[in-house]
């Protein structure tokens, strides 16, 4: 690890034996990954399900952490996401040093230092900086396959919510916090750009911490030290956290601040010294780990079917090329809760396209040659959505498999023409031809499966 990775890890390691965590026969350490940036490894060689660390609630920076620092109205007006992100913008660390806070200091200076690869630092460099982002990758926004620019511009509104949020609340209840010093001296733009480096710590290394007696209350997150340095692996994880308490009973925690995390080797799986701990962040698509966290699953062995998904949702709404029929269509469709989210997806085992594109497909279809529709045709069409019957018409499903056939196609050329350009490989456009050809082998197999007549 490079040396001030690693005083930064011993200087955290310090802090939480000050704090009553004992770190010295702690089973895990940060090194650096070839590609993955730091990562978590064993030091030793751990038996299955055996208890590989445990952070006490104190260390972990949350929205019940937190509080006792900020003015009341402050904290009332912050969800989790804005109050953590506002506190890691005071404390931000200037250049090399370590962050100046007295609370979390010495967990805070071992985040990372930039997110130069992560796509919303480029939308946010053109949009207040107007250039592309430098000191990392010079991609355009314009590479990225439509659905995951959609998805990113999601991203950016959230981020552009929290920012006007924490901002206004800056404004209105100044806080009386010493690292306040260094943002009076900032400009506006400067500042945003902080934010952005406060806002994406937390929403790559945020976990679920049950804080609020309602399980879905969207402030159930912590930043939690040492777990974050774990990396992701989709299928290779050997660590998960055991249920607490709050978990198991599903109310609130006692204390207020949560009883902590423990971490455990997997029950099957013996770590062996010098292992990676991965963790599973979540099922997630390409899409959304490329989008929220920066980086793609590879694509292991594409000759026996790829688990993937396309957002099919931009090539639909460009074959609904009637503007009547289209606007009809929508309506309905609209009305009925099938307005998109429309995918097509392959596993090892099928490959196919979502319900919901099925059924936009049969509407759009049994509209076909006709200026307006029937209650009575949307009935027919409602009664398959239901279960009641299996299909509209013989010739309405030939219709949506021409029509499913078409998307593959305009999916399998966009995507054939994309990867041809992207010759130059550094790590981040590797991600993104890894996302063009998640899209090429999903459309052609979903289209070997239409051409072979499998059913949908
Ligand atoms: C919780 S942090 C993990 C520690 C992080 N690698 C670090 O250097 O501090 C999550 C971030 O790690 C990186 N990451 C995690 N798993 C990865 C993987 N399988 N491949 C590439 N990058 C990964 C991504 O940048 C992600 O946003």
């Amino acid at each position: 690890m490079e040396s001030a990775n690693a005083r930064r890890w011993e200087n955290m390691m310090a802090w939480l034996d000050s704090l009553g965590v004992a770190t010295s026969d702690l089973p895990v350490e940060c090194r650096r990954t070839p590609a993955s940036g730091n990562g978590l490894f064993s030091r030793r060689s751990c038996r299955p399900g055996s208890l590989l660390f445990s952070i006490p609630a104190k260390v972990m920076m949350n929205m019940m952490t937190l509080k006792p620092y900020y003015p009341p109205q402050t904290v009332k007006s912050l969800s989790a996401m804005q109050l953590i992100s506002m506190h890691l913008l005071i404390w931000r660390p200037e250049g090399d040093d370590d962050s100046k806070d007295v609370l979390f200091g010495p967990y805070i200076s071992t985040l990372p230092r930039e997110f130069s690869s992560h796509p919303l630092t480029w939308i946010v460099w053109s949009k207040y900086l107007g250039r592309p982002c430098t000191g990392g990758e010079d991609i355009s926004l314009q590479w990225l396959p439509p659905s995951i620019s959609t998805e990113l511009q999601r991203l950016y509104s959230r981020f552009l919510d929290d920012w006007c949020k924490v901002h206004s609340c800056m404004m209105q209840s100044p806080v009386s916090l010493d690292g306040m010093h260094r943002l009076a001296g900032i400009d506006q733009t400067e500042l945003v750009m902080d934010f952005l480096w406060a806002w994406l710590n937390v929403n790559t290394r945020c976990i679920f911490y049950r804080l609020k007696s309602s399980k879905s209350d969207p402030n159930n997150l912590t930043m939690c030290p040492v777990l974050d340095f774990a990396n992701h692996s989709p299928d290779k994880s050997n660590m998960h956290p055991s249920p607490n308490n709050a978990d198991i009973w599903n109310f609130a925690p006692i204390p207020s601040i949560g009883e902590g995390l423990r971490f455990f080797s997997k029950d099957d799986v013996t770590i062996e010294e010098n292992n990676e701990i991965l963790l599973k962040y979540g099922c997630h698509s390409n899409k959304t780990l490329f989008v929220e966290y920066g980086f793609v699953n590879e694509i292991h062995d594409a000759a026996v079917g790829i688990d993937g998904e396309v957002d099919v949702r931009d090539v639909v709404e460009k074959c609904f090329t009637d503007p009547h029929r289209s606007h009809v269509v929508k309506d309905v469709l609209e009305k009925e809760g099938y307005w998109g989210d429309w995918v097509i997806f392959s596993t090892p085992e099928y490959a196919r396209p979502s319900w919901r594109l099925t059924t936009a497909l049969r509407l759009y279809n049994l509209m076909s040659g006709k200026d307006d529709i029937e209650e009575s045709d949307i009935q027919i069409w409602r009664d398959v959505t239901l279960g009641k019957r299996e299909r509209v018409s013989e010739s309405n499903e030939r219709s949506c498999r021409e029509s499913i056939l078409h998307i593959c196609e305009v999916v399998m050329n966009r995507a054939q023409r994309r990867l041809d350009g992207l010759v130059t490989c550094s790590q981040v456009q590797q991600s993104i031809r890894t996302l063009w050809m998640e899209e090429l082998l999903v459309a052609q197999a979903v289209k070997d499966s239409m051409c072979r007549g499998d059913g949908f």
